[in-house]
């Protein structure tokens, strides 16, 4: 361990944190004249991903594998001591198809530690970029904080040519940085743009240029060290936040021609499922006998479903769910169905996750999406 880094345990969890204190990078000066804060101190957390990850070779853009810790990755950006004061702590070190409650819930407690911290004015995350969007996702409705939580990855390991870490990481940080980002809930920074962790998705499985919020939109630009942001601060529509409980077991079906409709009835009544995610087709459409198993599902075990859709864009609208069923000649009411407004199939399960575990009736989930995902 390097001379200047403390080892600290976590009295909650028992996690053993290796913390450094600030070293300096010099850099030129960032945002423009007045959209710095003063000295800024800046916590860096990493957990791994392609960001962290090296090849074989400089051509090598697929089976890498993670192997570089945050502190190899902060000494590949330039100097940044003019503009900052950085310490860093590496919670994890893993793809982020790894990631699941344990690790959530570690780099929950350390992003809340760190901002709750007053020695901190931001938050950087590094991060895999296949899962991002639900950590994000799930930071911005359980952080309740005005300071930067900005995520980076990037698309090429460590190793490639024309790796993009390193930028991606020098960029995140002046964004954590610039006092413009404040009130904005957690952001992604990636390829030159800053996206709302809250809509943005991976559109892409392996170009540099993959998250998108095609009717969002992006919500500032960087370049040559500038940060242009589009709009004035604010965070989504109808924001509010959860407790983080431990997870129930929702799972996303994905809806296609000739879904096998037992598939439902399997995962309600044997595998214990407590919610059920709809990537359906269009804007909320299902076969008519998916439809009826979904309402026993609910009927008999009380499994919410959110309809949410296959399709990157747009949404599913309220008016699309089956809220009347004929089964063997009689007319149901099925009032267990949910539509996700804009959110996917990916996003909205970790929203049903937060529900149940607040122990939400389904009116009250049926509330929250409609409060939380239709943009107002
Ligand atoms: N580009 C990436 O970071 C992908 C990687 N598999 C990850 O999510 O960890």
């Amino acid at each position: 361990m390097p001379a200047d880094t403390t080892e600290v345990v976590c009295d909650d969890c028992h996690t053993v944190f290796h913390i450094r204190t600030a070293r300096s990078y010099s850099g030129s000066s960032l945002g423009g004249s007045t959209s710095t804060l003063k000295t800024p101190r800046i916590k860096v957390i990493g957990t791994g991903g392609t960001i962290a990850s090296k090849g074989e070779s400089g051509s090598q853009t697929a089976g890498y594998h993670v192997d570089l810790t945050i502190e190899d990755l902060l000494s590949s950006i330039p100097d940044l001591s003019n503009v900052c004061e950085l310490e860093y702590e590496q919670i994890l070190n893993v793809d982020s198809k790894e990631f699941g409650e344990k690790e959530l819930l570690m780099l929950h407690e350390a992003v809340s530690r760190s901002i709750s911290d007053d020695l901190f004015d931001g938050v950087v995350i590094t991060h895999g970029t296949d899962t991002m969007e639900e950590t994000a996702f799930l930071l911005q409705l359980t952080v309740n904080t005005s300071k930067p939580i900005v995520m980076a990855g990037s698309m090429r390991p460590s190793t490639a040519i024309s790796a993009d870490g390193p930028m991606n990481l020098y960029q995140a940080i002046c964004v954590a940085c610039n006092k413009e980002s404040w009130n904005r809930g957690v952001l992604i920074a990636l390829n030159d743009q800053i996206g709302s962790g809250f809509y943005i998705t991976k559109s892409n499985a392996n170009s540099l240029d993959t998250f998108k919020s095609v009717i969002q939109g992006y919500l500032g630009n960087i370049v040559n060290n500038e940060i242009h942001y589009f709009f004035p601060a604010s965070k989504p529509t109808g924001i509010q936040y959860f407790k983080l409980a431990p997870f129930p077991k929702v799972i996303v079906l994905y809806a296609h021609q000739g879904f096998d409709p037992q598939i439902v009835r399997l995962c309600a009544s044997q595998l214990n499922v407590q919610g059920i995610i709809f990537a359906t087709m269009g804007a909320g459409s299902l076969s008519k006998e998916t439809n009826i198993e979904l309402y026993k599902a609910w009927k008999e075990f009380g499994t919410p479903i959110v309809f949410s859709k296959r399709s990157m864009d747009g949404m599913v609208p309220i008016a699309n769910l089956p809220r009347e069923l004929e089964i063997e000649g009689k007319t149901v009411q099925f009032e267990g169905c949910m539509a996700s407004g804009y959110l996917n199939p990916q996003k909205s399960r970790i929203l049903l996750q937060l529900c149940l575990g607040a122990s939400m009736n389904d009116r009250q989930i049926a509330d929250i999406f409609k409060t939380l995902s239709f943009g107002g």
